[in-house]
Formats: structure tokens, sequence, C-alpha cells
């Protein structure tokens, strides 16, 4: 498991410079920019107010010492306690709510673009990893803009004050003290970029975490069935190993980091001890002088500290930002704004193929070696051939999921890549092969396509696909949860659900890619009715897996190996088809 298989293929944004990274990382801050003002200056006020401590500490003391009240300093003293507390606190709560704000947007856009995105692209991306893009990425990112941000500001501050003190009593001391200051800075440079790489590789790690617990769950009865699941706890396990291992490497990286810093100090102060020593012995300096001088050196370890540690949390934060950016630049498909429609514009669509060529990728294999058929408005159409002929495909291609390298492809006589995208897909109704039922209620999964269809028409589409009964029969009728992936719902009415889902957006051709699993006789029966009747109001292409559908289509296409072989209807085919005549003998096409 490499820090790439877990990554976008084309990895688009593993190539992005750095820049690119940076200018994401702090455009989010633009739309922020008077919260972090305000709230880093509240928080050094905050900070500098516990400075006056001591001062006003002193003030008790003189007022004790000449006998007058305490009650008026304590008083004083006690306010200011709790004004620099509360101002503090007031600028911390900026910056976190500032930060959960950048989280919000860059989760918002992450989740729009991921949403959005193409078909191919999701092929090749793992739905865990995306998910820990959107989580675990995204709240990494939430220590900068809180912490990290704000604490450079402060740190640069005290810095830049040490400095402009330690320049006033002696310039000579200053440099040597920046002479040795300045390693510290060259090793966090090149500290900074191990950092950064493994915590990219523990996220990484994280994210193949989440993909290989998605795919357990996703078929968590093979997993049981197949006595897997110690396999699969050793695969999440090793992953989670690794975001371990990966991260105790960043931690050691900071470790040194951190212990560079403080050593450095303490060589400057020797070096500064030396040359000090030897001005003061030639009497070019004063001995309180070089003591106030190296007093003000250890004001300079706080601000290098937390600079140090700021640097640590900006290097994961780019790692973080670079994992978000690889999804971010990827192309998204247009809006698409697929609701039912106009009533009215429902006519039946046909649909041409005209020499389409098409492969899944540039190194896989031709599925589509120009493919031409034409399916006349009306009626249903049915497609056999065998496994892997490339009949899916032909659905995929109608939809746009995919497109197509040659050819051209036309729905109701135009061709698709004229139609607006939102458009093209409300004309169309598409029922997948193993027809997913998604969690919530029945209802839920029937208006799915068409949120503002009504009462009747959702009556109406019950009872078209067989449906009305088993919602009767059901505890809430149409509130019934259908649970995770509809467990409630046997194979034939899933299929059904998403015939009645297809049908609520009134489409001009549906597209029916039949279950290949055994029906009962029952459900068989209801399907094969559902499918004959739509057929007399739209055009029906159908996937067809069983004699039952075929004979009772109007016209059939038959491919083979990428092409198409032959047409006609089930007792031209029979007559004049050898691989026709064959797939109705055999399993492909299950006899009634
Ligand atoms: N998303 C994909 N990415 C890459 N290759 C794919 C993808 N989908 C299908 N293929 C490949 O394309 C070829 C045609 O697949 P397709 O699903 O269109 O065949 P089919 O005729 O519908 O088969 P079946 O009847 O078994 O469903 C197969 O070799 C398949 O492995």
């Amino acid at each position: 498991m490499g820090a790439d298989d877990a990554e976008p293929e084309n990895r688009p944004a593993g190539m992005l410079r750095d820049r690119g990274s940076w200018r994401l990382l702090f455009g989010q801050v633009r739309p922020h920019r008077k919260a972090l003002v305000l709230g880093a200056s509240l928080s050094l006020i905050g900070t500098f107010a516990g400075l006056a401590m001591p001062v006003l500490a002193k003030s008790v003391i003189d007022a004790f010492g000449k006998g007058a009240g305490l009650a008026g300093p304590l008083a004083g003293l006690s306010a200011a306690v709790l004004v620099g507390a509360l101002i503090a606190a007031w600028g911390r709560f900026l910056l976190e709510r500032m930060g959960e704000g950048i989280v919000l947007a860059t989760r918002k856009s992450l989740v729009e673009r991921i949403l959005r995105l193409k078909v191919p692209d999701v092929d090749r991306l793992k739905p865990g990893d995306l998910l820990s893009r959107v989580g675990s990425d995204t709240t990494l990112l939430r220590a900068v803009y809180t912490d990290a941000l704000a604490g450079t500001v402060g740190s640069v501050f005290m810095f830049l004050g040490a400095v402009v003190l330690m320049a006033i009593m002696d310039g000579l001391l200053l440099l040597v003290t920046l002479g040795v200051v300045a390693l510290v800075g060259l090793m966090g440079l090149a500290i900074a970029p191990r950092i950064r790489r493994a915590s990219l590789e523990a996220q990484v790690a994280l994210g193949e975490m989440g993909s290989v617990l998605d795919r357990a769950l996703q078929a968590f009865r093979t997993v049981k069935a197949s006595g897997a699941e110690s396999r699969e706890i050793a695969a999440v396990t090793g992953a989670a190993t690794l975001a371990r291992d990966r991260g105790v490497t960043a931690a050691a990286w900071t470790s040194v980091a951190g212990t560079g810093a403080w050593t450095s100090v303490q060589l400057a102060f020797i070096a500064v001890l030396g040359v000090g020593g030897a001005r003061v012995a030639s009497g070019a300096m004063e001995v309180s002088a070089l003591i106030a001088f190296l007093l003000y050196l250890f004001y300079l370890v706080a601000p290098i500290g937390q600079l140090i540690q700021s640097l640590t949390q900006l290097q994961v934060a780019m790692a973080a930002i670079t994992r978000i950016q690889e999804v971010t630049a990827l192309d998204s498909e247009p809006e698409t704004h697929g609701g039912p429609g106009r009533a009215g514009d429902r006519t039946p669509v046909g649909v041409r193929f005209d020499g389409v060529v098409f492969r899944y990728g540039e190194d896989r294999p031709v599925v589509h070696d120009r493919v031409s058929f034409e399916v006349a408005a009306g009626g249903m159409t049915a497609l056999v051939g065998p496994s892997g002929a490339g009949k899916s495909t032909v659905f995929g291609l109608i939809e746009r999921f995919y497109e197509p390298q040659a050819g051209t492809i036309l729905v109701g006589g135009r061709d698709i890549r004229e139609w607006p995208l939102g458009e093209l897909r409300a004309a169309l109704g598409y029922v997948e092969q193993d027809a997913p039922v998604l969690a919530g209620t029945f209802r839920e999964n029937l208006v799915f396509g068409a949120p503002e269809a009504t009462e009747e028409e959702i009556a109406r589409a019950l009872a078209r696909t067989r449906l009305d009964g088993l919602v009767e029969r059901l505890p809430s009728g149409l509130e019934t949860l259908v649970g995770h992936r509809g467990v409630l719902l046997s194979g034939g009415e899933r299929q059904r659900v998403a015939i009645a889902r297809a049908l609520l957006r009134r489409p001009s051709l549906l597209l029916l890619d039949e279950a290949t699993s055994q029906l009962d006789a029952v459900n068989e029966l209801r399907l094969r009715e559902v499918v004959a009747e739509v057929a007399r109001e739209t055009t029906v292409l159908v996937i067809a897996h069983r004699l039952s559908t075929v004979t009772g289509a109007d016209r059939i296409i038959v491919m083979e190996a990428g092409g198409v072989r032959a047409s006609g209807t089930h007792e031209e085919l029979v007559e004049s088809d050898d691989l026709y005549r064959e797939l109705a003998a055999t399993q492909f096409l299950v006899s009634s």
C-alpha cells in the first residue's frame, strides 16, 4: 500500500506547485481577514496584558509599604487580570469561529465538487478515501487558521521587539545572535518538507483505512460468508498502523526542530558570552550591558518556539490542502437541474448510435467498435448479447456518464452533445441492474428524482409497477423505512421501486438494465407486465436477461464483442442468427 494507491490515478494536483497550495491556504482567509486581524490583535493584547502584571503587582506592594488601603490596588489588579483574560478569550473565540467557518467553506466546496464529479473520475476514486478527505483533512486545516496564523503574527512581533531592543544595546552581539539563529531557520527549512511528506503519507494511510473499511461494510455479508473478517481487520489496522508510523515520523522531525530551536538559543548564548566576554575584557563593553543583553536573548526563546510550532502546523495543513486540491482540481459536470420537467413535453423519443467507438481508458480495450443501431420512438427494444458485449456501456453513453472517442449518439434526433446535460438526463429514466435502494423511507425512494411529485402521481406509479399491494402491507405504508441498502425488499421489488422512481420523472426514454438475479414467478410476471405497459407510453430500451422479456419486445438488437451483430424480432432472429439461438437456449435468457 503506497502513498500513490489512495490518490486519484491521474493525480492532477500531485503536480501542482506549492504556490497553488499556499494560494488556496491563504485564499480561504481573505473573506475572514477582519476576523483574523481582530482575533489575532485581541489575543495579543490579552497576552501583553499579562506582561503588565508585574508592574501592577509592584503598585500593590508599594501601597502596602506606604500603609495605604489595599482594596483599591487589589481591585485594580483583579480587574486587569479579568479584562486581560476576557480579551484573550474573545480573540481566541473569534479565531476559532473563523477556523470553523473556513473548514465549513472547504467542506462545502469539496462536497459540491465530489457530487458533480464525472463518472470516470469517481470510478477511479475510493469512496472511503473521499470521505476522509471531507472529514479529517478539512479538520486538519483548522489549527492553521486558529493557532498557526495568529501564533506566527504574535511571535514575529515579539521576535522583532526583542531584536530591536538588542540592536539598541549592542549591534555586534545582535549580529552574532542572528547568525546562530539563522542556522535554526535553515534547519527548519530542511525539516519542513519532511514533516509535510510524513503528514501527507499519514493522511493517505487514513484515507486507505477508510476505503478498506468502506469496502468491507459494502460487502458485509460476503465478508462474513467468506470468513474474511480477520483479513479485512488486518487490512484496516494495517492502514491505521501505517498512519501511526507516519505520524511518529512527523513527530520525530517536529522534536528535532523544537530541540534545534532551543539548542540554537543556547549556542547563541555561548557565542554572545564569548564575544561579549572578550569585549568586556578589552573594556569595550560594560559587564552590566552584557548581562542585560544575555537576558534579552532569552526573550527570543518563546517566539522561536512558537514559530517552529506554527511551521509544523502549516506543513500538516499543506499536506491536507494537497489532498483536498487533488479532488477540487478534477473536472466537474455542469450543474444539472433534472426535475420532472413540464407536463406535456414527455413524448417518446428514439435513439441512434452512429459508428460509436468507445473505450473506458487509453489503456483499456475497445468496448464499442463502430456500434450503429437505431431504436424508434415508442415501444420496447431489447438489447441482448453475451456478458461483456458492451450492453450496459450503451446506457452509460446515452446518459453521458462517458464520452465516446468517435461517432455520434442521437436522442430524439438530436446529438446528445447538443442537449443541455440536465435536460438530457431529465428526459431519460435509468434503472440500474442492481437497482440500489437508498436508506430512508419508501416514499423518499420513490420521489428521489421528482421531489415535487403529487400523491396522485405516486399512487399511479405504484399501481403501474404493481407495488401498491406491497405498500399496503408495509407497517407504516409509504413512510416505512426501507433500511440501509433496502434489505427489506427483494431483488424484484427493488427493480420495481427503481422503475417507479424513473417513471415519476416521466421519461421520454426508459433505460432498463434488467436484473440478472432469478425472480420468482410472481415478481417476474409483474415486472414483465410493468415493462410492457410502460412501453405503450414511452420508449423502453431494455438490457434483457430473460427470454420472457425478449419475446415481448418489438425489436431485438444482438450485441457481440463490441459490435452489433444482428437485429430483428424474436422469430426472425431464431431463424437467422446462431448466437441468438444459442443465447435463447442458455442461461443468459432464462425461459419463463
Ligand atoms: N467503469 C468501467 N471501467 C472500465 N471498464 C469497464 C467499466 N464498465 C465496464 N467495463 C468493461 O467494459 C466491457 C463491457 O462491459 P458492459 O458492462 O457494457 O458489458 P455488458 O454487455 O453489459 O455485460 P453484462 O451483461 O455482464 O452486464 C467489459 O469488459 C467490462 O469489463
